[in-house]
């Protein structure tokens, strides 16, 4: 059986990366999706609102939903403060261990717990199995038509606190129309929205950033 795409970027990065130097994982991955096969990582462009958004953040208690190869995730967990965790959940098993690995020639191991599960089953276990109190940081980018639901299931189990800031990636394209009708009609948030390029590609995208109130 051929290797997947996924095993692909794995074998890039395992071949060509420093082992335990993020950005050199980071700078593997899109170099081999923008220049070999193309992969919905959040990549270099978008990757820098994210960086930024996640300073802005500093988050203690960090979560991601969609981890696919663990791009995303070693973008967050190399600007994590000591003690601080990024929590990713992840259903696909293909995927899971191919970022394990990923994550692990980052050098990231410790600050990244991949949940394998889907969003909607895992956000109410989060507190109790998982011991979060609350979210200082979302990064939404697993199915689009989840980011609305997920979102409102974060509220009704407590996990947002006044000042939790929410990033979701591809406002534009594929698009989350109704996450961006929910998130920008309901005053406990304030919305702002960053247009960029889909990740290595002359498409037009845009992230949303939204900071819970209370
Ligand atoms: O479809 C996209 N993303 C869906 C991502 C899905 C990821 O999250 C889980 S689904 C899940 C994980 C957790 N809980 C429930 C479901 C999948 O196994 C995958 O790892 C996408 C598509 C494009 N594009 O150009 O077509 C560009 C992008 O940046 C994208 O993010
Ligand atoms: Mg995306």
């Amino acid at each position: 059986m051929d290797q997947s795409k996924e095993q692909r970027i794995l074998n890039s990065v395992s071949y060509n990366a420093v082992k335990g130097d993020p950005e050199s994982v980071l700078n593997c991955i899109d170099k081999y999706c923008g220049q070999y096969e193309w992969a919905m990582n959040v990549g270099d462009e978008k990757g820098i609102i994210l960086d930024k958004t996640v300073e802005e953040a500093d988050p203690t208690v960090a979560l991601e939903m969609g981890t696919y190869c663990g791009y995303s995730a070693i973008r967050i967990a190399r600007l994590l403060k000591p003690n601080a965790r990024l929590l990713s959940i992840e259903f696909n098993p293909e995927f899971i261990p191919i970022a394990k690995e990923i994550i692990e020639i980052a050098g990231l191991s410790e600050k990244v717990t991949i949940i394998e599960g889907h969003s909607q089953d895992i956000i109410p276990q989060l507190k109790k199995k998982y011991e979060v109190e609350t979210l200082d940081f979302v990064f939404l980018d697993h199915w689009k038509e989840r980011y609305a639901p997920d979102t409102i299931l974060l509220e009704e189990c407590g996990l947002l606190r006044k000042g939790s800031i929410l990033l979701a990636d591809n406002i534009v394209y594929p698009g989350a129309p109704e996450f961006i009708k929910y998130i920008r009609s309901n005053s406990r948030y304030e919305c702002t929205s960053y247009p960029t390029f889909l990740e290595y590609m002359k498409v037009e995208d845009a992230m949303e950033k939204a900071v819970y109130m209370g």
